[in-house]
């Protein structure tokens, strides 16, 4: 088996992955993430993890597995990515209050030194409830908001705002854990288990 190898710095990705008897590798990619807003947020999210598993993969040459992935949150078809201060948080947050919006995360998964590459999304729904001012005014004094797509972490102080969640928690978190173990089965004989 080839060894596993996740393209992030991202701490959730790591303790997702960790979880499993995999032992992976950590590897930071170093892009520079530009979002296209004219592209599908599934495209997006498609394109930027896989750029960080190429710009990773091509360090090695031995059959390692490399992983990458990026989320963002998307209301009405528009791309909420990591707030850059406390104002964006907070105009974040408040698009997001009552409503339901997607987090989608674009999952690249490359053997180096082949032609085997597999790119794939998760999209799950998220309703948040209703929120004052003060509540989001509270959650950003926290600080956990930064480094956070849409804002807010739903396996932090974040699962407060969350009415209903439709679909893949860990995707949500960062690493839809349940579609990367079906990709590497089929595609690369390798399970989390
Ligand atoms: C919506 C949501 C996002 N997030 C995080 C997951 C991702 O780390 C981050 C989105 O940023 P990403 O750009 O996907 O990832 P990253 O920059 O943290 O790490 P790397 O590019 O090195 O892999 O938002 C949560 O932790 N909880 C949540 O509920």
């Amino acid at each position: 088996m080839g060894k596993i190898i996740l393209a992030s710095s991202s701490p959730r990705r790591k303790e997702l992955l960790f979880k499993y008897n995999v032992q992976p590798l950590i590897v930071s990619s170093n892009i520079s993430e530009n979002i296209n807003i004219n592209e599908k947020p599934e495209e997006v999210a498609m394109s930027l993890a896989y750029e960080k598993a190429y710009n990773v993969s091509k360090q090695f040459n031995n059959n390692e597995i490399v992983i990458g992935a990026d989320t963002l949150v998307c209301l009405n078809n528009k791309i909420l990515g990591k707030p850059k201060d406390e104002q964006e948080a907070f105009s974040m947050l408040k698009m997001l209050n009552s409503r339901r919006h997607f987090v989608i995360t674009g999952l690249a998964i490359i053997k180096a030194g082949t032609n085997l590459k597999i790119i794939e999304y998760e999209k799950t729904a998220v309703t948040f409830r209703y929120l004052t001012d003060k509540k989001i005014k509270k959650y950003i004094n926290t600080g956990e908001y930064s480094d956070k797509a849409g804002a807010y972490a739903i396996q932090g102080f974040g699962e407060l705002f969350v009415e209903k969640i439709e679909g893949c928690y860990s995707n949500v978190v960062g690493l839809p854990v349940t579609k990367l173990d079906m990709i590497l089965e089929k595609y690369f004989n390798v399970s989390l288990l």
